[in-house]
């Protein structure tokens, strides 16, 4: 009998996507397959089951799907994380690097209520660039993450340890060592 798949088994690897050098980590098999995305939501919800969280917030677009799931799991709401120019106002935004360009994101003010304890959901981090954005902007909104959660984490390019530095507890399901 075959052993049960995990989760890097659902990942692909694409080499020089979007761009030369970069080795892309895409988590679409994964959610794509019924017992892939029950496993994986499962396994990211999991160590915060009865802990206080009230909202969820996921970074456009992977963090949609996965976020969604997870803020149902622990009965939380969920804030979508959006690129800009995509929510009506009033928003707030914040400017952030990544590993391949720069962007700026976007909360609506109504997402957040202070004093909400809030999770990060999102399938990868690698600068933490966008993590640390959807931080910014959840403390301005009197807001704060407590802990974030994601598939993949490509410890070289630091993310993780920026997270930390914050004060934010990570949790990942996979780390790829190097690029
Ligand atoms: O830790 P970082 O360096 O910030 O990179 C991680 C982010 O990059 C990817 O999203 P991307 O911005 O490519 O958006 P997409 O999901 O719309 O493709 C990924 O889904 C994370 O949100
Ligand atoms: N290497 C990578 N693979 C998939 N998504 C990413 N987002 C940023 N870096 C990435």
């Amino acid at each position: 009998m075959k052993p049960p798949k995990t989760i890097p088994d659902y990942i692909r690897t694409i080499p020089d996507y979007p761009h030369a050098g970069i080795l892309f980590r895409d988590v679409t098999p994964l959610c794509a397959d019924a017992q892939g995305f029950r496993l994986a939501v499962d396994q990211l919800t999991l160590p915060f089951t009865g802990q206080k969280i009230d909202k969820v917030i996921g970074p456009e677009a992977r963090g949609f799907l996965l976020g969604g799931a997870v803020a149902h799991q622990l009965s939380a709401g969920f804030a979508a994380l959006r690129k800009q120019g995509k929510l009506p106002p009033p928003v707030i935004a914040q400017n952030y690097a990544l590993e391949y360009g720069e962007a700026t994101v976007e909360l609506s003010e109504h997402a957040i209520l202070p004093g909400d304890q809030v999770l990060l959901v999102d399938d990868l981090i690698a600068t933490g660039g966008t993590a640390e954005a959807a931080v910014a902007l959840v403390e301005r909104l009197g807001g704060t993450v407590v802990a974030a959660a994601f598939i993949v984490d490509l410890p070289v390019l630091g993310g993780r340890k920026r997270l930390e530095a914050l004060g934010v507890k990570v949790h990942a399901l996979v780390a790829y060592e190097g690029l």
